[in-house]
């Protein structure tokens, strides 16, 4: 592995599977206690001689349900790796006629239709914590991205809209929605759907990594009267030229993120979750004297609270 740490984790998600304009320095695939990641971890160089980690969420040839993405291993793989905060990319379905396919999105609130399928915590053994997740996505590292995701598709020239401040709803899959599903989503607020944001910005959280999640449209989902529902072949359609489009976008977040970091000016943002768990662990529990197991499990990710003299 390479002498310095990585900056910031990249995690590609449908029609992602590699970020382009950078410097290949290596390939990792890090054994965390939660397995390994879904694809190799590759190692990249921005211009600014800053390191970048990107993993394609679904693995190299999208082979990998939304189901059953190893999130844990891919979160603490990445902060292994010493990135402070994560930039997801993710497919979604629109659910609102104002957010049309191709259209860009960073989403600031989430509903949790997963199924209770996939593990959602790194505390699942005697070593409890209850992160806050009420905004589930870092705030100041997604406002500046909204700034600068604006700025990059302006600089592209692609007319390509940009929605903050929107409601993703994350569910189960891998079959899409029902019409009345579609419906009921748009009722309770959702403007985006999903299957991968969860758990992924949970264990970000449980992991004190900043996390923010850069969505692209690729169909309006099955709630429109007239039309017929979502089909993998529309989402298809589009993916490839968001998939472009997230790579040019990609390509100059980094590089600004890297500028921001070098003028003193971005560490606050990236470090925005470290702590967060302080007030989480329920230090009262005796399993953190007994469970020496885990505790050496949560080092890995936690060494703050778990690392030898902590
Ligand atoms: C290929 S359609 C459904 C699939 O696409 C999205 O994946 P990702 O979020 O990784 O881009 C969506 O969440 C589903 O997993
Ligand atoms: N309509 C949809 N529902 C769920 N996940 C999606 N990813 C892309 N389009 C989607």
């Amino acid at each position: 592995m390479s002498e310095s740490k990585v900056l910031v984790g990249v995690i590609g998600g449908s029609g992602l599977y590699h970020l382009d304009n950078l410097t290949f320095v290596e390939t990792v695939n890090p054994e965390t206690p939660w397995g390994f990641p879904s694809s190799p971890i590759t190692i990249s160089r921005l211009s600014s001689g800053t390191l970048i980690a990107f993993l394609a969420r679904h693995g190299k040839g999208h082979t990998i349900t939304p189901s059953a993405v190893p999130s844990r291993a891919n979160i603490a793989a990445l902060k292994s790796l010493g990135a402070r905060a994560i930039l997801a990319f993710s497919a979604v379905g629109s659910l609102r006629e104002e957010i049309a396919p191709g259209d860009f999105c960073l989403p600031s609130q989430i509903i949790d239709r997963t199924k209770g399928i996939r593990v959602s915590s790194f505390f699942t053994g005697g070593i409890v914590a209850h992160a806050s997740f009420a905004d589930p996505f870092s705030k100041q590292l997604s406002a500046w991205l909204a700034d600068k995701v604006a700025e990059a598709l302006k600089i592209e020239g692609r007319d390509i809209k940009l929605h903050t401040d929107k409601t993703i709803v994350c569910m189960e899959g891998p079959q899409f929605s029902t019409r009345a599903e579609s419906i009921m989503y748009r009722q309770w607020g959702g403007d985006l759907i999903n299957m991968s944001v969860l758990p992924e910005a949970k264990l970000a959280r449980e992991a004190e990594l900043g996390y923010a999640l850069i969505a692209t449209a690729t169909d309006y989902d099955s709630w429109r009267p007239s039309e017929a529902g979502v089909t993998a072949a529309d989402v298809f359609k589009t993916l490839r030229a968001n998939a472009s489009s997230s790579r040019l976008v990609a390509a100059h977040v980094l590089e600004e993120l890297a500028k921001g970091v070098a003028d003193g000016k971005l560490d606050s943002i990236l470090d925005e979750e470290k702590g967060a768990m302080t007030f989480s662990l329920m230090r009262l529990s005796s399993a953190w004297q007994d469970d020496k197991e885990g505790a050496q499990m949560l080092s890995y990710i936690l060494p703050q609270y778990f690392g030898q003299g902590a």
